[in-house]
């Protein structure tokens, strides 16, 4: 809208439309008396999104103005509704006294609220951490979809910043890892895979230089130098956009983000987009909270403990000293269940002491943060007295719950032992705590018996017994007497008001106390304002230490809450094994098992010598299960937790990949068969020797015979070139004969048995193929009508006397399938013959020379 324009507006919308043109793109809640008030696009878009009335008003610049409000008393959870739709909203507080302004009352931007930088208790999910994140792409003119992009990711509650550098290939997996709440991007950057709202910026936003220097400014340094990031450029740029971004948006210091930390992909087991959603770590493929892994695992006492938990199970590490430190720590909890109980006890009483540090911080805690932290703070010495002393990560988590008496004791006293919830109306400063305080809430407590011997004395002075001395709200502090004793009053009565049956009279000395009282109420509500916000001060320096508390605190609930569950769901400790592979004995599937009356446990032994499994067996048979328990098992291990197996012993693992189960990407664009080959290529492009794959009937979307080639092809490269430990589900028994050709491909199958009309399945992994698909059983099972199944076993046997006549199964395949395989390369042979330890140098530069003449 030009300047032109403007003018033709009332004042007030003039004042509201200078605040909008700096928020152009975020919803802007106008103050106005008890309402927020949206106007124009605004107000239409809120009025969809919250079903809330859309009217009109007046007019301004010649056309009636659309608007739509929400109470400011109920604003909160209209917010909380918005931010989960992604929406940001400005929020613009009267700060301008109505009684004496001239024109509009003056109106400011008191906060902005961004579903990535939610702090407020009242809006945050306290079951996951809400971060916000910033992508800084690299150079122009690098090949599309292989360029290095720059990413840092915040979580502001806890001022815990991190960033690194990543191909955009995978982006989408790290989207799926960190799962912002928010993300940044600079408006001409195209990506995919953001789970959440998106804030287009102007790429000179993401300019390194400048990020730098904010950078360093922020974290009182001179430069970046200690912080292991000089080596990303593209990481840094984000993480100053980032930063900017936050400033803005918060409007004050943010002196809990003192450092950055650069993550290295190498650090952690990964896992792609598709395989965290398969595996139902955290959700379910429906998108629900279970039944899933965390649901299954999680009895932690506090949102701290929840919140490290669903981290944990995200990020599965390589380093086995954390690992061995963790499941250790597990096992001492363990035994001493007594003390795991107990702790878990304490922590139902603690507060999210990690929240209320950064709330401290950001200087936006409420009273009941303050006493929530004193009462936590207390409960520290018991803490890690029940904390049994393992020398190793219980020892640390003891030392890092050391009581802070100088703390604790500053917020005994300065806080009441039940505040209120908001500062606004007071009683959140403890009595006894500052002088003044105590003297002004004297002077307001001490009115009542002051009114009561005024009244006394006036009654006796005018001689009218029904005289009363009362107070309202309009018209402060009176003496009210009945129409009737009217001409009795003292000559220094002043009229105040007249009702019909009675008059109200102010004295001298009335007035004089009214002034008081009155202002006294207002200065200690002052005075009680200023004290809270010297106390944050106060704690402010020392948030760093609460974080580490906090820290403290979730790690202990997390490993108490597990040996819990070791106890319960018969867990065990994991092997961390120098040899690469996966054994596990007994192992099970934990939410498949607390879903079934009786879970059958299976052994996997997955080796050098045993690289791929190719699970056959009827439909329903548990090969999915099978699978997904051996991920399950592995993954728990590298999280350092215990797993539902009698015995694992697991091998350093780089990546678990999952090809599971039938989805269309409609929205993308591409048929479900599309989908399980691209798939598919990104498993052969990344696995290595060290995955590990599961492959879940590759194939089966598209015609027998292509569907047969392709898992053929797919087995023999993995086991040939990829050589990653791989389970391979299939229906198509002629891949069972791979296992003649490679010593390191072995069948097992899970089996039926019919009893009578009945199908029982088994459930039992056995070495070798299976002998039956049981397709139609399982089919009528499922209520397939009875001529339907009858015509589909005439049809079997018709095909299977068809393919009888040239062979036997397996020789269908054979036949249809053409060794494909390009004769092996000439360059191969001379290698192979070569022996490097004989060769002078002139002769291995004459050998590269003629090797290079064969290609
Ligand atoms: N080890 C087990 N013990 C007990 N019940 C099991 C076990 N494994 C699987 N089940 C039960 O069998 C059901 C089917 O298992 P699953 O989905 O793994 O079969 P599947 O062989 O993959 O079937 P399909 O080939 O049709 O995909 C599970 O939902 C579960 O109820």
């Amino acid at each position: 809208m030009g300047k032109e324009d403007l003018y033709t507006h009332t004042p007030m919308m003039q004042q509201y439309l200078g605040i909008k043109a700096q928020h152009p793109d975020m919803l802007l809640f106008y103050r106005m008396g008890d309402f927020y008030e949206l106007f124009f696009e605004d107000a239409e878009k809120a009025a969809r999104l919250l079903n809330i009335t859309l009217t009109t008003r007046g007019a301004s610049a010649g056309s009636p103005i659309k608007m739509a409000g929400v109470p400011y008393h109920s604003a909160e959870q209209y917010l909380a509704r918005l931010l989960k739709l992604g929406e940001s909203v400005v929020i613009a507080e009267q700060v301008g006294d109505p009684a004496t302004s001239k024109g509009p009352v003056d109106r400011q931007v008191a906060r902005i609220v961004t579903p990535g930088t939610l702090t407020d208790s009242g809006l945050l999910d306290e079951t996951r951490d809400t971060l916000i994140l910033a992508i800084a792409p690299g150079m122009v003119n690098t090949a599309p979809g292989n360029e290095t992009v720059g990413v840092a990711w915040l979580n502001l509650a806890a001022g815990r910043f991190q960033v690194t550098q990543v191909n955009t290939a995978t982006l989408p997996a790290l989207l799926a890892r960190v799962r912002p709440a928010e993300v940044l991007a600079p408006d001409d950057f195209a990506f995919d895979g953001a789970p959440c709202a998106v804030r287009r910026l102007a790429p000179w936003q993401f300019d390194p230089g400048g990020a730098q220097t904010r950078l360093a400014q922020q974290f009182g340094s001179r430069d970046l130098a200690g912080f292991g990031v000089a080596d990303l450029p593209l990481a840094i740029a984000a993480a100053g956009a980032l930063l900017d971004y936050i400033q803005t948006t918060q409007r004050t210091a943010l002196p809990h983000i003192q450092a950055i930390h650069a993550e290295r992909d190498s650090d952690f087991v990964q896992l792609d987009a598709a395989t965290r959603r398969n595996l139902e770590l955290t959700e379910t493929l429906r998108g629900e909270a279970a039944p899933t892994l965390l649901s299954v695992l999680d009895t932690t006492a506090t949102g701290m403990g929840t919140r490290l938990l669903r981290h944990w199970l995200h990020h599965p590490l390589r380093d086995r000293t954390v690992l061995t430190r963790r499941r250790d720590a597990i096992g001492v909890l363990a035994e001493a269940s007594d003390a795991a109980a107990a702790i878990n006890r304490l922590l139902k009483s603690c507060a999210d002491v990690e929240r209320i540090s950064g709330r401290i911080a950001l200087k936006n805690a409420r009273p009941r943060d303050l006493s929530g932290l004193r009462d936590t703070l207390a409960l520290l010495p018991g803490l890690a007295a029940a904390l049994p002393d393992d020398r190793a990560r219980l020892a640390d988590l003891q030392a890092a719950l050391a009581a802070r008496p100088d703390l604790h004791e500053l917020l005994a006293s300065a806080i009441q032992p039940e505040p209120a919830s908001v500062l606004r109306e007071g009683g959140v400063i403890a009595d006894g705590y500052d002088a003044d305080l105590d003297e002004l809430r004297a002077l307001t407590r001490d009115a009542g018996a002051f009114l009561l011997e005024l009244e006394t004395r006036e009654r006796a002075r005018s001689g009218i017994g029904t005289l009363k001395v009362e107070y309202n709200k309009v018209h402060g502090f009176y003496i009210e007497v009945s129409r009737a004793q009217s001409e009795n009053v003292p000559d220094d009565y002043r009229r105040r008001q007249t009702l019909k049956n009675a008059e109200r009279y102010i004295t001298p000395e009335l007035k004089a106390f009214e002034d008081k009282a009155l202002s006294a109420r207002d200065r200690a509500l002052a005075r009680e304002k200023a004290l809270f916000d010297a106390l944050l001060d106060t704690l402010t320096p020392h948030v760093q230490d609460l974080l580490a508390i906090a820290a403290a605190l979730a790690e202990t609930d997390v490993l108490a809450s597990q040996a819990e569950r070791a106890g319960t769901l018969r867990l065990n400790p994991p092997e961390y094994d120098e040899e690469p592979g996966i054994v596990v004995c007994g192992g099970r599937h934990p939410v498949v098992e607390a879903q079934v009356t009786h879970f059958i446990a299976n052994d996997v032994s997955l080796t050098r010598s045993r690289q791929m499994l190719l699970i056959t067996g009827p439909n329903m048979g548990g090969k999915s299960t099978y699978m997904r328990q051996v991920a399950l098992i592995t993954l728990l291990a590298c999280c350092g937790l215990w797993v539902p197996a009698s015995a694992a012993k697991i091998g350093d693992v780089d990546q678990i990949f999952t090809r599971i189960g039938a989805s269309d990407d409609l929205a993308g664009g591409r048929s479900t068969f599309m989908v399980e080959m691209t798939e598919t290529a990104h498993i052969l492009h990344n696995a290595s020797a060290n995955s590990l794959v599961l492959l879940d009937e590759i194939g089966r979307g598209t015609s027998t015979f292509d569907g047969l080639a392709l898992a053929w092809a797919v087995a023999r490269h993995l086991v040939t070139a990829t050589r990653a430990f791989t389970l391979f589900a299939t229906h198509y028994f002629e891949l069972t004969q791979l296992a003649q050709e490679f010593r390191q491909l072995v069948n097992v199958h899970l089996d039926a048995k019919e009893h009578g009309a009945d199908l029982v399945f088994l459930h039992a992994v056995e070495e070798g193929p299976a002998s039956q698909s049981y397709g139609i059983q399982v089919a009528r099972l499922a209520g397939v009508p009875t001529p339907v199944i009858h015509a589909a076993r005439r049809h079997l046997r018709e095909l299977e006397d068809a393919q009888l006549q040239p062979g036997p199964q397996g020789d269908l395949f054979a036949a249809h399938l053409p060794n494909d395989e390009p004769p092996p390369h000439p360059a191969l042979d001379q290698l192979r013959e070569l022996d490097p330890d004989t060769l002078t140098p002139k002769a291995a530069l004459d050998m590269l020379y003629a090797l290079k003449a064969h290609l």
